[in-house]
């Protein structure tokens, strides 16, 4: 056991958690004013939704939850590994996470975050394959106060090891941790649900999911994954992955459950359309085989 995940057991991590959610609430009445914009545009969504005949219950394949106001969220592209990262932050506060940082591209981001003057909280991993993890410790050296994020699953060393349920605070903002095993054993969702937003790594892709053929995968362990913890979620959430090889951006609940080839199948067809794949070998022996890494 490292001395993180020592000094991080249950009830250290308890007691971090309920500071954050203090220092939360020190802030609400702030937070309660700001956010009345968003509030509003959110009734008057409803009723232009009314008004153009559109359900109440964002049953249409297209239809969104508005973002608060003060709910940041830009989206980087990595050219090479066709990899995104996530810069989210509170608009108020100016805490921050950046989501999978790739480590050629450090630079990038470190500037997008000096110009909007964030302050980033932690640096947080989806799993721990290098296109995905290896950034949050050099982000370290630029920003001491960063904390790296990854799942205890991974057997890593990092400031917080997370678990399923878990809390992550950035300003008035949050993130549910979800286990989302089946790329790798310790593959987690990020889900911000007052945004309608999750951040699915390589569990879930546009059209697609991780492959499962490196030493950690296993097709039925994702399938469970993603239906129980991805396909659970709200229709008209968005869903927004860790790489895209066509160009796309982002998609919904609603739109792979409909329209994903591979999990419009049953379980026993996607375990079938798994394992015949004749995915490429990677270079990377680090990504193929998951093997447990510092972020300290
Ligand atoms: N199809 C990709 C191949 C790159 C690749 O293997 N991507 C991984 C995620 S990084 S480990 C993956 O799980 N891909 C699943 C998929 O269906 O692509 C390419 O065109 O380069």
């Amino acid at each position: 056991m490292s001395i993180f995940s020592a000094a991080l057991r249950f009830s250290g991590r308890n007691v971090r958690i309920s500071r954050q959610i203090s220092s939360c609430l020190s802030v609400s009445s702030q937070v309660l004013n700001l956010s009345k914009p968003a509030i509003s545009a959110h009734v008057s969504n409803e009723k232009s939704m009314l008004t153009h005949g559109l359900s109440k219950g964002f049953s249409t394949h297209i239809e969104r939850q508005p973002h608060s106001g003060d709910f940041f969220l830009r989206q980087l592209f990595d050219r090479e590994s066709c990899t995104y990262t996530y810069l989210l932050a509170d608009a108020y506060s100016k805490d921050a996470v950046l989501i999978d940082p790739v480590i050629e591209l450090i630079e990038r981001d470190l500037e997008v975050v000096k110009e909007l003057e964030l302050n980033i909280r932690y640096a947080l991993s989806t799993h721990m394959h290098s296109d995905h993890s290896t950034a949050a410790l050099k982000l370290k050296k630029y920003l001491p106060s960063c904390k790296t994020v990854i799942s205890a699953a991974s057997g890593a060393i990092a400031d917080i090891l997370v678990r399923h349920g878990d809390i992550i605070h950035f300003g008035r903002h949050q993130l549910e941790v979800r286990a989302t095993p089946g790329h790798t054993n310790c593959c987690v969702t990020y889900v911000c649900h007052e945004e309608g937003v999750a951040f699915t790594g390589d569990t879930l892709l546009i059209r697609g999911c991780g492959r499962t053929d490196f030493d950690q995968g296993d097709p039925e362990t994702l399938y469970n994954s993603i239906y129980n913890q991805i396909f659970s979620l709200p229709n008209m959430l968005r869903l927004y992955p860790g790489h895209d090889y066509r160009g796309r951006t982002v998609t919904s609940v609603l739109e792979e459950k409909r329209y994903n080839p591979r999990l419009t199948k049953s379980r026993e067809e996607f375990i079938q359309i798994m394992k015949t794949l004749n995915f490429a070998h990677t270079t990377n022996n680090q990504m193929e085989h998951s093997l447990p890494e510092s972020f300290k």
